[in-house]
């Protein structure tokens, strides 16, 4: 998604500062390909370090499969390009209720760890002028989503990106997650998981439409 100039957007520019995900600027500078080999060199050398024997057929492709993983699937939402565009339609039809999209699929990467963060998104708003096409609320959630992230920084960046394209301040936002760094090492603690939420606009000043949209996710 270049811009008139033919330049590319600097990352997470539609952002706020303290809302971007910390990225050099130079960060888009050489293409997936020299990122897949140089990260699938570095990957072969930790499995060698930890001993493995890189002939065997199992293991000699998992070097470039994870590498392929991390630039084109796990992370495809750090680089701008991959910024979904979100349509909007004219409001006809005066819909001006709640909206929910909830249970949207949520997966994510501790940028602590580099584990996979497995949980549910639920997006509303208030429809003013225009409505979204639903799949693109999906779509937000994912690209925020396919980064290493913290949840609580994933949580705002999901509403401040909704406010701005939908244009309304009347957005909810709540992630319930697992994080595997919390189940599988560390405390080791399968059952406890992390709930985080942004309420703005009505949201924030409407406690009985705060109660309706919980009741619609089923909290
Ligand atoms: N606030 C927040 N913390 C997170 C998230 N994901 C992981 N963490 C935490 O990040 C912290 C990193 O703390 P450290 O003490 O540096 O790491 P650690 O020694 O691996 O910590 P333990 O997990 O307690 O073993 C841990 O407490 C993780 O649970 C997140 O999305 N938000
Ligand atoms: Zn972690």
């Amino acid at each position: 998604m270049d811009n008139a100039s033919g330049q590319r957007p600097a990352p997470d520019s539609q952002l706020p500062a303290s809302l971007r995900t910390p990225l050099r600027s130079d960060a888009f500078e050489r293409s997936e390909e020299d990122k897949i080999t140089a990260i699938s060199g570095h990957f072969e050398a930790i499995m060698r370090e930890l001993g493995l024997d890189l002939t065997d057929d199992s293991l000699a492709g998992t070097p470039r499969r994870v590498a392929k993983m991390y630039v084109q699937e796990w992370f495809k939402g750090l680089d701008p390009k991959n910024r979904p565009d979100v349509r909007l339609f004219e409001n006809r039809y005066d819909y001006h209720q709640l909206l929910v999209e909830r249970d949207i699929t949520l997966f994510s990467c501790c940028e602590h760890h580099f584990v996979p963060i497995i949980g549910k998104a639920h997006v509303a708003y208030l429809p003013a002028d225009n409505v979204v096409g639903l799949s693109k609320l999906n779509r937000v959630v994912q690209y925020y989503a396919r980064r290493p992230q913290v949840q609580e920084r994933l949580t705002r960046q999901i509403s401040e990106e909704l406010k701005q394209s939908l244009g309304t301040d009347d957005v909810a936002v709540l992630i319930e997650a697992d994080h595997l760094c919390v189940m599988s090492r560390g405390v080791n603690d399968t059952s406890s998981s992390t709930l985080t939420s942004e309420y703005s606009g009505r949201f924030a000043s409407d406690e009985a439409l705060r109660r309706e949209f919980l009741r619609q996710i089923g909290k």
